[in-house]
């Protein structure tokens, strides 16, 4: 039998690392007592390094759609070193760009961002406050505002008429590439011409938007070379490559839906008549034409993930912790085919919009292909304008037919930031005979 010293030896040895254990957990207790360890939302494993990259695949908005039905609407994913909340749903969309926009508008900085603006100096990239506040108040009132209408006005026109007239010239029976068509003369609307080292003497109502920024840099002295490049660059990225998809996708899914073609074509003709074109004075009188749009802008967004957002506060949605510096992606493709929102969400049906008083300007957050909240696409009523009329006069100035041989059109999308066709959309136009020549 063992001597009583060595069984006390024993019982000690075996007594003391519990109760260092059961010490270590209270201690670890009292530590998360005061300051708890925040309380995530669901999602995905991450693996080490690249955390959750290997999720995304090439069109991050249908993988992102995936995972959330899987994890919800609200999901916590580690994007390398990134720590990123995923938004799926109108609800939650709301919570973060409504009641904690301030909290989440700050834009993160990231390698392809800086590069792409000129070390984050223009609008859509340069972090929240006083500079993006200045910077915003340029483009919301001289560049894309009521002071540089008439200016705007005219150039739109002309680039549409230009485009229509180019299609006109190309022989019928021979099938003409829209997609390339639509993105220069979404180009040419934002004219950027070589203009940043001339010297600037006009000044007024026909002024451009180069000629706007010179101008303004002398005047305020509150703007850089490096400034004016980036918000040109802005306007060229998240201007020209949005409206143009926006058509694309328009004619591509009226082209599949020959009744809601029809629809369009009669309301645009009867409204202008023999007119031979038309001007953005009449774009008030169409209303299916406004339907076809959002409903393109629903299944379509130009930007389906917005742009990324940062937190710069902590805050709590449904009861879930999110840190301050966390991207915040939202997912308006998405949010635009929830089940719970719209009837049939896969279906194209501009009538869905005739008792409803659902719009896209960032107060319903079922549609929201401009984003919301104090980040808003400041050139949203540009690109809604540019759309309509460019939609507007390829539906009143030529009937559409697919090539000789094709059965239907490809919906497969590209990846990118701005989503576009992957195989460019190829039409037939025969030139409308109730124009008067
Ligand atoms: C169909 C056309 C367009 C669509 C769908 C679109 C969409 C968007 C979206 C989704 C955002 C991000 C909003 C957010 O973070 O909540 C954005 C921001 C922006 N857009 Fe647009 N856009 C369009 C046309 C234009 C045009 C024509 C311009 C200028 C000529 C423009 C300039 C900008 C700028 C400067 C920002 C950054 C705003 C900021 O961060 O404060 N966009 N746009």
């Amino acid at each position: 039998m063992d001597s009583p010293i060595t069984l006390q030896v024993y019982l000690l040895l075996l007594i003391i690392p519990v109760l260092l254990l059961l010490f270590l957990n209270k201690q670890r207790k009292e530590a998360e007592k005061q300051s708890p360890k925040p309380k995530l939302p669901p999602g995905p494993r991450k693996l080490p390094l690249i955390g959750n990259l290997h999720q995304l695949g090439n069109l991050p908005h249908h993988s992102l759609r995936q995972l959330s039905q899987q994890y919800g609407p609200l999901m916590y994913l580690q994007l390398g070193q990134a720590p990123t909340i995923v938004v799926s749903s109108s609800e939650i969309a709301r919570e973060v760009m409504r009641t904690h926009d301030l909290a989440s508008c700050n834009r993160p900085s990231l390698f392809s961002s800086t590069k792409l603006s000129y070390g984050c100096s223009d609008v859509a990239f340069i972090s929240y406050g006083d500079q993006w506040r200045e910077l915003r108040k340029i483009c919301m009132v001289e560049l894309f505002g009521t002071k540089n209408n008439s200016y705007l006005h005219s150039l739109r026109e002309e680039e549409v008429a230009r485009m229509i007239n180019s299609i006109s010239c190309s022989s019928s029976d021979h099938p003409i590439d829209l997609s390339d068509m639509l993105l220069s003369m979404a180009n040419n609307i934002q004219v950027i011409n070589d203009h940043l080292h001339q010297s600037m003497h006009s000044h007024g109502q026909d002024e451009d938007i180069v000629h706007t920024l010179l101008r303004l840099k002398k005047e305020t002295g509150h703007l850089t070379d490096e400034n004016i490049k980036g918000i040109l660059m802005d306007i060229f990225v998240a201007g020209s490559d949005t409206s143009s998809a926006s058509v694309e996708w328009a004619m591509t899914e009226l082209m599949r839906n020959q009744q809601a073609m029809k629809k369009a074509q009669d309301e645009v003709r009867k409204v202008i008549g023999r007119k031979g074109k038309v001007e953005e004075s009449d774009l008030q009188q169409f209303q299916y034409l406004k339907w076809v749009v959002k409903e393109t802008m629903r299944l379509h967004p130009p930007a389906p993930l917005l742009v990324d957002r940062e937190t710069m506060q902590h805050f709590k949605i449904n009861g879930y912790d999110i840190p301050p510096k966390t991207r915040v992606i939202i997912n308006a493709w998405g949010i635009g085919r929830e089940d719970s929102s719209w009837e049939n969400p896969q279906e194209f049906n501009p009538e869905r919009f005739m008792d409803s008083s659902i719009d896209m300007k960032g107060h319903d957050f079922q549609l929201i292909p401009f984003g919301a909240g104090r980040r808003i696409c400041p050139g949203m009523n540009l690109g809604i304008q540019t759309v309509e009329l460019a939609l507007a006069n390829l539906l009143y100035c030529f009937d559409w037919r697919l090539p000789d041989g094709s059965q239907d059109i490809n919906m497969d999308e590209a990846p990118g930031i701005t989503v576009h066709k992957k195989s460019p959309l190829c039409l037939v136009a025969i030139k409308y005979g109730g124009i008067e020549a």
